[in-house]
């Protein structure tokens, strides 16, 4: 493979004083690779040794390597590593780990199955380079290390944890206090090609992107691996792109969100590469048996269980009674059977027995309105799995493969 000559240098040097060496210039060069795929190769230069460069990349091959187990990725460490595999057990996908530092474990339930722990950006690259087949990863790690190769699949991109959004935050003191939003921030006079505006964060694709996308003209970005809500404080950064969930951090470094700095939403995903769902045997399989269980266990987790007892002269009538209610249709609508009662040694059918799927959000409103047509006697349980005919990710997954 032939390293080019730097094509582009989207980001300028930023006039930072010389001690705060952790922040780094960052410049982004395209690299022409075997066959008809491009990478992007960024190369970081220290601040203090403008001689020492490194440049690292991932081979991206063209051809699917043969191996007979899927490879899938998930979070090594961090706050995304046990919720993914809390997932994946309540999906009854239990991960078999022989011990925390052992990065390769098993699911017995998909014996045709590897699992790999890796950092999250790390599982982002292998899916490019072809290492890896399936990961679990934030939305925001897919779009900054994914830089929209179009490989890399969204099979579900909501798996309902890790929820944050990444956002440009702005001091709320100073000459910033009454900039609010992104266009009042681009129209500050201070921002000149000479002092342009000073970005700190770790997103250094997304970033410069979102800023051109908005038409910012003068800014300049410098990175570190963590506390960038310090750099404004300390000087050497005007505002940060970071991710923000409780905005706790934010608020205690004094600092603010504008409107427009919403960069992106994310919560976690389930990714996949194209060609190893297209050229790898089972991949497909794997991948639809995962979202069907990834599906039937979110779906059921926003709902519960009602039955409820209803007097009434035949089932129609009762369905009637529920009709009129706009909470109790259920998911289909209420399935009602006759509760057969004995009395003076006589059978007959009394009551009629209600079941309905209520989300969890609506529960005590549903049991008012139950009660508001007769219901009594109503028991509520967890649903743990609800298995739809097909789910709508899975025929938007094989269009997106052109299947
Ligand atoms: N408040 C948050 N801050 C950062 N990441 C968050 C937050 N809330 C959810 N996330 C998700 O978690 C991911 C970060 O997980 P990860 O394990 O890589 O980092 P970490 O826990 O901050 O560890 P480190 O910073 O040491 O890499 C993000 O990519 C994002 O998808
Ligand atoms: O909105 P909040 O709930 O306050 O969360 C946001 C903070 O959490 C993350 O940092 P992290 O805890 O990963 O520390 P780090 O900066 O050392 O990575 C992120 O980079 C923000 O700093
Ligand atoms: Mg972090």
């Amino acid at each position: 493979m032939s390293i080019a000559t730097p094509l582009n240098t989207t980001l300028q040097r930023s006039p930072l004083p010389s001690s705060l060496s952790v922040f780094s210039p960052i410049h982004t060069t395209t690299v022409p690779v075997t066959g008809t795929r491009k990478i992007c190769l960024r190369m970081v230069t220290s601040c203090v040794s403008s001689h020492s460069q490194s440049s690292v990349h991932n081979g991206v091959t063209d051809a699917v390597s043969v191996r007979n187990q899927i490879r899938l990725g998930l979070p090594s460490k961090g706050r995304m590593a046990t919720d993914t595999l809390d997932l994946l057990k309540d999906c009854q996908l239990s991960v078999k780990q022989v011990n925390p530092r052992q990065y390769v474990a098993q699911i017995p339930q998909l014996p045709n199955t590897e699992v790999w722990f890796q950092r999250p950006k790390d599982i982002v690259r292998k899916l490019l380079s072809g290492d890896l087949d399936l990961g679990i990863v934030g939305l925001d790690i897919v779009s900054e290390f994914g830089q929209g190769n179009e490989d890399l699949i969204i099979v579900h991109e909501a798996l309902n944890f890790g929820d944050c959004h990444l956002s440009l935050a702005i001091p709320n003191y100073g000459i910033f206090e009454n900039i609010n939003s992104l266009k009042e921030l681009a129209q500050m006079p201070q921002w000149t090609a000479e002092r342009p505006l000073r970005v700190a964060t770790g997103f250094t694709y997304l970033g410069p992107k979102f800023m051109k996308e908005n038409g910012i003209k003068h800014v300049t970005f410098s990175t570190a691996d963590g506390a960038l809500e310090a750099a404004p404080a300390m000087g050497i950064a005007d505002a940060i792109l970071d991710l923000v969930s409780s905005g706790t951090t934010l608020k205690e470094n004094n600092l603010k969100e504008i409107e427009g700095g919403v960069v992106l939403q994310s919560q976690a995903a389930l990714v996949a590469s194209k060609r190893a769902l297209t050229e790898r045997t089972g991949a497909l399989d794997t991948v639809h048996e995962i979202l069907e269980r990834l599906e039937a266990h979110l779906k059921a987790a926003g709902q519960f269980t009602v039955v409820a007892n209803m007097r009434g002269t035949d089932a129609e009538e009762v369905a009637a009674r529920l009709k009129t209610q706009p909470s109790l249709s259920g998911l289909q609508g209420p399935t009602i059977s006759p509760v057969y009662c004995k009395r003076d040694g006589k059978v007959s059918i009394e009551f009629y027995a209600i079941v309905i799927c209520v989300p969890k959000t609506a529960l005590y409103e549903s049991v008012q309105q139950l009660r508001a047509v007769g219901g009594s006697g109503v028991l509520v349980s967890p649903l743990t799995y609800i298995f739809d005919e097909e789910t709508p990710r899975w025929s938007q997954l094989l269009s997106n493969l052109g299947l």
